[in-house]
């Protein structure tokens, strides 16, 4: 299958340098989420993958070919980058047919995309009749057409009710099941956390990580537990003996830190405490971003540029 690489990846508006020396590259198989502040450079990026703007030094390839390279681009990436651009005077099912005509492709996966995005019912009413959510359905159905290997979604949840934001989670975790390169930029944290196997994060057009989700979330957080007891003196004094840390939250519940449940649970049973609820405590995607904006000075950076976009 088909990777997006990206390498020493540079491009520059003007006195704007929106990406900067990046190397990285998104693997098939999983989805990848793709984040980091307004005007990080993640359209930048995605727009560059896509033979839209030129470099202004490095490369970025699909599968090793440049787009421009690429025999029958919309089979071999399919992509969502502005929903609003489709005409509005046009039905939805004859700009999904003009697209596929032009690009070669066969006329029936127009009513395939169409019901995969849940359009199947107003394929003939105008795009300027669609609200928001379906235009970004509209988008993604034209993203598929091609049934591409590589698929790039900018925002894909924007407008989508709660059904939606469902349909389009468990879809990209399905083309990355299918073997399919998934990258996905979003703003919103627990939503990325539900889809994305791998995390890229930049901060003022840089790299600032690349990780599977879970290593970027314990390389985040401190191990935590929570646990509840009928005998919270007890359990008190024997984890505070073992040097370990406890604050107790308002529902009665412990939070034992710098430890892991095997630990707390093992030094109960021995010592013959009752436990009625042990768990490890997660770190949130949105903690761990959080902790990391804290620390680089990328987005403190970021944030305090004039040039820097309000969040939608
Ligand atoms: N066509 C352009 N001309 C001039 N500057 C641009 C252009 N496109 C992007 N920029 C600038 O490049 C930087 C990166 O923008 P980009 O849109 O790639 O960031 P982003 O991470 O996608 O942000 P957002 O989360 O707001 O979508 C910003 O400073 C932006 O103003």
């Amino acid at each position: 299958m088909t990777s997006i690489d990206v390498h020493e990846l540079t491009k520059e508006y003007g006195a704007t340098r929106a990406v900067d020396h990046l190397t990285f590259s998104v693997r098939p198989g999983r989805v990848t989420g793709f984040l980091g502040p307004n005007g990080a450079g993640k359209s930048t990026t995605m727009r560059l993958v896509l033979g839209l703007d030129r470099p202004t030094s490095g490369s970025a390839t699909i599968g090793g070919k440049n787009y421009a390279a690429l025999d029958h681009p919309l089979r071999r990436v399919g992509a969502l980058l502005d929903a609003q651009a489709a005409h509005g005077s046009r039905t939805a099912r004859n700009h999904l047919l003009a697209l596929a005509t032009s690009n070669g492709l066969a006329a029936g996966r127009v009513e395939a995309v169409l019901e995969e995005a849940g359009l199947g019912r107003v394929g003939g009413d105008r795009i300027k009749t669609f609200s928001l959510g379906m235009r970004q359905r509209l988008g993604i159905a034209a993203a598929l057409l091609g049934d591409p290997d590589v698929v790039m979604l900018d925002e894909p949840s924007n407008g989508l009710d709660p059904e939606g934001i469902i349909w389009i989670r468990e879809l990209m975790k399905r083309l990355a099941r299918e073997g399919r390169t998934v990258l996905v930029s979003s703003h919103l944290m627990n939503e990325t956390s539900s889809f994305a196997d791998h995390l890229v994060v930049l901060g003022r057009g840089r790299l600032l990580v690349d990780l599977p989700m879970q290593e970027f979330l314990d390389s985040r957080s401190r191990p935590r537990v929570r646990v509840r007891t009928t005998e919270s003196g007890r359990l008190r004094d024997v984890l505070t003996g073992k040097g370990l840390e406890l604050v107790q939250s308002d529902d009665g519940r412990w939070i034992v830190e710098g430890a892991r449940a095997e630990e707390v649970g093992a030094i109960a049973a021995f010592e013959g405490i009752p436990i009625l609820e042990l768990t490890d405590e997660q770190a949130t995607l949105e903690q761990a971003y959080l902790d990391l904006t804290a620390d680089a000075t990328e987005f403190a950076s970021a944030a305090a540029s004039p040039a820097t976009r309000q969040e939608a």
